[in-house]
């Protein structure tokens, strides 16, 4: 159904998020409402009631039922509607009240202000000032014009003039349009405007921005990030029937710059844990589909690290493509990809992972020479490091490999010695008809390179947790997506996440992204408490960007707020299992109220047996628990908490992250940690279980809650 008469609607992102919160019946009534009002917003059974003591006179009521109004801006010249909101109707009218629906002068956005909320904090900004005539104001030296380039309303100009701190500014960003936040954090982070110009992509701002064409302005980069204008009845209905999950349309201005638009090349995308990079990843993948995929045979291949996050990225990605475009798109984890390719040519090598090989590397270990005295993970270490990052095949490639990074030194003649392990290492894989997984990636891209690379259909790859992946798997994207060319590959990962791979060096796989990397720096799931709680945890750790330089996460934040982690301290496992199970019992219950359930929750442990060690204790109480899988999405209907691993929560989220047992020997791994052969090694095993705590932690939507007993781990101190 179109529109008659040139009538243009536009729904705002708040206005879903209300619709969120009703009963089921009034949903119903509301999408009725909302067929009625397209076909005539003009009809005259259709009463717009003004707004006494409102701000904006063109915000109006209307009627849903008896007991629900929408909120509508009508406007006084032109066709384009605005459904702002929708309550019950005291409600409805308190919130039409305080706000005011501008078109920004110098961005050209269609802004909606909570004026009220203006006009407190600014207040409040100012009395906090003891000597306000004294003190220099933070952006003094900024032009208004400026301001509101970044996307600073007008109105909101008095209240940005008064911060003169930190604290001003964590005051005022969550009451500014989302692209003003940004600006206005990233000028009080010491960048100068130009850069945030450019970084933030703000255009050269308009003259004569007409404020009464909203027709105009709902065009706005800015205005589509909040605004969906309506033009097809299908996508209305699904937002409406959904559980609301905004990023589906209102992906914001700095996401979308990197989903819609022809790139010259591979791209990188960093961003701290939460910033939307999946998400992004997942709209570049429908875009590319649906505009960049011609010929029928086209397909796009999107692949991740863990087999369970492919799974989930593919269901999420249903949710936003129609069945026509997922037919072009195959999600799959990389290991699972080279293994199908594999069996399709004919080779039925078993793929094995690390701890698949130990009784190999036992037996191979017998063979050591004695007087080297290095201990078996020492072996282990140096083939992962120094022969597969080489692709070492014989004595002699060995014997000429680069060590870098690597802590022991090694004679020309204690290498010929160690290599009789590897040797024996590599018969004793061959005689089992076993292939290691990076060995088994170039099988795959010698296939690729010997047949054409036309055997595949793959225009284009996304791949997300781009940090844990290998040289060999970046050298097989390579060869998966072909010689460069435009919109073949794009990356998103966050080193400050890698759990499983080692550090490596995009250029050296042959993957140029200069010119053509960007940073996502909002935080969109923890609040701003956990966020810098996780990031203390890495502090002073310098963490690469994917290609041999250096990222931080200094400016990076979160849109939320909320509690802070909890850390709980016991003298005996006892009493912690004690406390968890009055804890888990109120999250359960906590759980269990409004549209949320007890699946929201989720206890993540560092290893698998001390995962089974709480859960057999919690196993005496009723509590409802449920293994994450690693073939299966979670099933949100399914009640219970979730468990899982430190490794296995990767790339997900929930509202409670409960991390028990972080005792002194848990975090660092006291097991691993004596493994390690040297102190390099011993260094960057600690950095990895920094990062494990920091993935974990910034799974958690609401809040952390951490519990130990006995010592606790040190990378809890000063929390
Ligand atoms: N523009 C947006 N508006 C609202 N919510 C968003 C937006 N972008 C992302 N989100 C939400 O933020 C959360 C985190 O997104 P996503 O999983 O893509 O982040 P990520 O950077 O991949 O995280 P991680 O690296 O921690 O796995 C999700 O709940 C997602 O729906």
């Amino acid at each position: 159904m179109n529109l008659d008469h040139g009538i243009r609607l536009a729904i705002a992102d708040d206005f879903f998020s209300s619709h969120n919160q009703l009963p089921r019946k009034i949903q119903n009534k509301v999408s009725e409402f909302i067929n009625r009002f397209r076909q005539s917003p003009t009809r005259s059974g259709l009463n717009y009631e003004s707004i006494k003591g409102s701000r904006d006179k063109r915000l109006k009521s209307v009627r849903v039922d008896l007991d629900y109004r929408a909120i509508v801006l009508k406007p006084e010249t032109g066709n384009t509607y605005l459904l702002l909101w929708v309550d019950q109707h005291d409600d409805a009218y308190q919130w039409a009240r305080r706000k005011v629906c501008q078109i920004n002068q110098v961005s050209g956005s269609v802004q909606i202000i909570d004026v009220e909320q203006v006009e407190a904090t600014t207040e409040k900004l100012k009395q906090s000032h003891q000597q306000p005539e004294a003190q220099p104001k933070r952006f003094d030296a900024i032009a208004d014009r400026d301001l509101m380039r970044l996307g600073v309303p007008e109105i909101l100009l008095p209240a940005v003039r008064e911060i003169v701190s930190d604290r001003d500014v964590e005051e005022l960003l969550p009451h500014l349009p989302k692209e003003a936040s940004d600006g206005i954090f990233m000028l009080a982070a010491g960048y100068p405007l130009p850069d945030i110009f450019q970084q933030l992509e703000r255009p050269e701002p308009k003259d004569n921005i007409d404020p009464d064409n909203l027709e105009a302005a709902l065009d706005n980069e800015d205005s589509r990030s909040r605004f969906m204008v309506v033009t097809d009845d299908t996508e209305l209905e699904e937002m409406l029937a959904a559980p609301l999950e905004k990023w589906r349309v209102f992906l914001h201005p700095t996401q979308r710059k990197l989903v819609e638009r022809d790139w010259n090349g591979a791209v990188r995308v960093l961003g701290g844990a939460g910033t939307g990079k999946t998400v992004v990843a997942m709209h570049r993948a429908k875009w590319l589909a649906e505009n960049r995929l011609t010929k029928t045979s086209d397909r796009l291949l999107f692949t991740t690290f863990t087999r369970n996050l492919a799974i989930d990225i593919e269901n999420n990605l249903k949710t936003i493509c129609t069945p026509e475009v997922m037919k072009r798109i195959r999600v799959i984890n990389l290991d699972s990809w080279v293994t199908s390719f594999l069996k399709e040519e004919g080779i039925e090598n078993r793929i094995v992972y690390n701890n698949e090989t130990d009784d190999l590397w036992q037996q191979a270990y017998t063979l050591a020479p004695p007087e080297l005295g290095f201990p078996l993970s020492f072996y282990r270490e140096e083939w992962q490091e120094v022969l597969q990052q080489n692709r070492c095949q014989t004595l002699r490639d060995y014997l000429g490999s680069r060590r870098i990074g690597r802590g022991t030194r090694l004679s020309r003649q204690q290498r010929q010695g160690i290599w009789l392990v590897f040797e024996e290492y590599r018969n004793l894989l061959r005689e089992a008809g076993y292939r290691e997984a990076n060995d088994a990636m170039y099988d795959a891209i010698s296939i690729i390179r010997a047949k054409g690379r036309e055997i595949l259909p793959y225009k284009a790859v996304i791949v997300d947790e781009a940090q844990d992946m290998s040289k060999g798997a970046f050298e097989l994207i390579r060869a998966i997506a072909g010689p460069p060319t435009a919109n073949d590959i794009f990356l998103v990962g966050d080193a400050h996440q890698r759990i499983y791979g080692q550090t490596v060096i995009l250029s050296h796989c042959h993957i140029d992204i200069r010119g053509r990397s960007k940073k996502l720096r909002l935080n969109y799931r923890t609040t701003d408490e956990t966020r810098k709680w996780a990031t203390a945890v890495l502090e002073n750790l310098a963490i690469d960007d994917l290609d041999g330089g250096v990222d931080s996460l200094q400016d990076y934040r979160s849109i939320m707020h909320g509690d802070a982690p909890i850390v709980k301290g016991f003298k005996t496992f006892e009493q912690e299992i004690s406390y968890l199970q009055e804890l888990l019992t109120t999250l359960q219950n906590q759980g269990n109220t409004g549209d949320r359930n007890s699946s929201r929750v989720c206890m993540v442990f560092r290893t698998q047996s001390l995962m089974e060690q709480y859960e057999s204790a919690l196993g005496n109480y009723p509590i409802k628990m449920q293994r994450i899988k690693r073939n299966q999405p979670d099933n949100l209907l399914d009640e219970g908490i979730r468990i899982g691993t430190m490794h296995r929560v990767k790339g997900l989220q929930f509202d409670w992250i409960v991390l028990p047992g972080l005792n002194d020997d848990i975090l660092p791994l006291k097991t691993g940690l004596n493994d390690c052969p040297d102190d390099v090694s011993k260094d960057r095993f600690i950095t990895a279980e920094r990062c494990l705590l920091h993935v974990a932690a910034t799974r958690a939507k609401q809040q952390v809650l951490i519990s130990y007993y006995g010592k606790p781990s040190p990378f809890m101190e000063k929390k």
